[in-house]
């Protein structure tokens, strides 16, 4: 799973209205007909929390919504490995998706013991809602009185200390497609809507829906808070997905308060970074001071070879000296793409089978963004999953990270002491190319050093 602030994995029986959630949350937009769910989707939303000490912090959510048809099953599941929190959701009207709920409950425990799970009523516009605006285990987290913009539902968000600054979609074609085609479909869905709500209403009537009292009674048996959703409203939407945030948070901020009055083990002493070889810098160092920068140069290149690099690029040099910029590919399941088992980092990327100093593992792939855009989908500078390749341009694959069946580059962790991977950078030509610098073992973790400016700001999160 890929690494954000809150990992949310959102589960529950088919068209019980988990994608209208996510897209509702998303883009604000209510899509009737959303397509069915093959395999997984995933989306992204950064927001700003208060921890319980006042302090205000940025953090990313991202929504994997798991596809609830048997045959996708396995594939649902084994997103849950990595979350922090999980969402079961029910059709508030259909009894036979509030029976399966529990099954959901249970199987998310089993596969991820350390996520929060919280339950959420889809649909409930269509059925009578609970008046209060309680929140917290045992009870209905239901929506409170005013708006936050945009909306157009009540807001806990100045009470939870949580706002929206930005969001971001990788479905984002799929999306606009919907958008193209909804303008003039516009009347015939909001009858097929009318017709749906009656009968659904009519359901809920006749005991498809479950009772308030049912519910809080399942919500205090499995401590998990109940959060009442209408995609096709919005209410409640944000404030579900805000309430997990927050609640995640402050049992992260709570363990961490824990942690630091408990006696800390002893650090492991990180091994010393990769260098090129001494003999290989002695030289050029020599030549630097006897001739200067050129004939260094000139040596260097002479004594490294394929691992020294000179680019000239929008006017500045670069110099990149023990990384090869060609090396024999990587064999086909060579990498397998699997939870780390420390939460913090989520998944990681291990060698398969021995994979030899020198291989090429890949370039790092995605969408290309310049500054401007940049900014504008990451208004603090921070992409978790972006590439700066210069000063004007960045890769940000976002896209990928939720793949983990392929290896991409993005699903390298970082590590400052036990790195055996390093980057080539091509700055005009836009790539980075990832290579094994020494021999990986089977079980072994690829990991390369993100560098301190990746770091810059969250120091703290930054594990060795
Ligand atoms: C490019 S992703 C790496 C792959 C990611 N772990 C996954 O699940 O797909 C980068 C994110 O992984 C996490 N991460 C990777 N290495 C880390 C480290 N050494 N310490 C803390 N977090 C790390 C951070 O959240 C970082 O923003």
């Amino acid at each position: 799973m890929a690494r954000f602030d809150v990992n949310i994995v959102v589960i529950g029986d088919a068209s019980c209205g988990k994608s209208c959630l996510l897209q509702r949350l998303l883009t604000n937009r209510f899509v009737a007909d959303s397509e069915r769910t093959w395999g997984t989707e995933f989306g992204a939303k950064r927001i700003a929390v208060v921890l319980p000490d006042g302090s205000q912090r940025r953090v990313s959510i991202g929504v994997w919504d798991t596809s609830g048809y048997p045959r996708f099953h396995l594939t649902s599941t084994r997103f849950l490995a990595g979350a922090h929190a999980i969402l079961a959701c029910w059709d508030a009207t259909s009894r036979r998706s509030w029976d399966s709920l529990r099954a959901w409950v249970v199987e998310a425990r089993e596969q991820e013991p350390a996520a929060q799970v919280f339950l959420a009523a889809c649909k409930s516009d269509l059925v009578e809602r609970p008046q209060q605006a309680q929140r917290g285990h045992g009870g209905s987290a239901a929506p409170p009185a005013e708006g936050l913009p945009g909306t157009g539902s009540g807001s806990p968000a100045q009470s939870l200390g949580v706002s929206v600054e930005v969001e971001h979609w990788p479905s984002l074609s799929r999306l606009q497609q919907e958008e193209e085609e909804q303008e003039p479909q516009q009347q015939v869905q909001q009858q097929q809507q009318d017709e749906r709500q009656a009968a659904a209403k009519a359901a809920a009537e006749r005991g498809g829906g479950r009772g308030r009292a049912a519910v809080d009674q399942y919500s205090a048996s499995t401590g998990a808070s109940v959060l009442w959703t209408s995609a096709r409203t919005g209410e409640g939407v944000l404030e579900c997905f805000q309430t997990i945030a927050q609640e995640v948070l402050q049992r992260r901020w709570a363990q961490q308060q824990q942690a630091q009055q408990q006696p800390q083990p002893r650090q492991l002493q990180p091994a010393r970074p990769q260098l090129p070889p001494l003999s290989g810098m002695l030289v050029p160092a020599a030549a630097l001071l006897l001739g200067g920068p050129l004939l260094a140069a000139a040596v260097a290149k002479a004594a490294l070879g394929d691992c020294f690099h000179l680019e000239l690029h929008r006017g500045r040099l670069y110099v990149q000296a023990g990384v090869p910029s060609t090396g024999p590919p990587l064999s086909p399941g060579a990498v397998e793409v699997r939870p780390t088992g420390v939460p913090a980092l989520g998944n990681g990327a291990f060698a398969a089978q021995r994979i030899p100093a020198g291989t090429y593992l890949g370039d790092y792939t995605g969408e290309l963004l310049d500054r401007p855009a940049f900014f504008a989908r990451y208004p603090n500078g921070v992409g978790d999953f972006t590439a700066a390749v210069d000063d004007e341009w960045a890769i940000d694959a976002v896209r990928p990270v939720g793949d983990t069946a392929t290896f991409h580059p993005v699903h390298l962790n970082h590590s400052r002491g036990r790195a055996n991977v390093r980057r080539h950078y091509a700055r005009a030509a836009r790539r980075i190319s990832f290579f094994a610098t020494r021999d990986v073992q089977p079980g072994e973790e690829l990991l390369y050093d993100y560098g301190r400016a990746y770091w810059r700001g969250r120091e703290q999160m930054e594990l060795p």
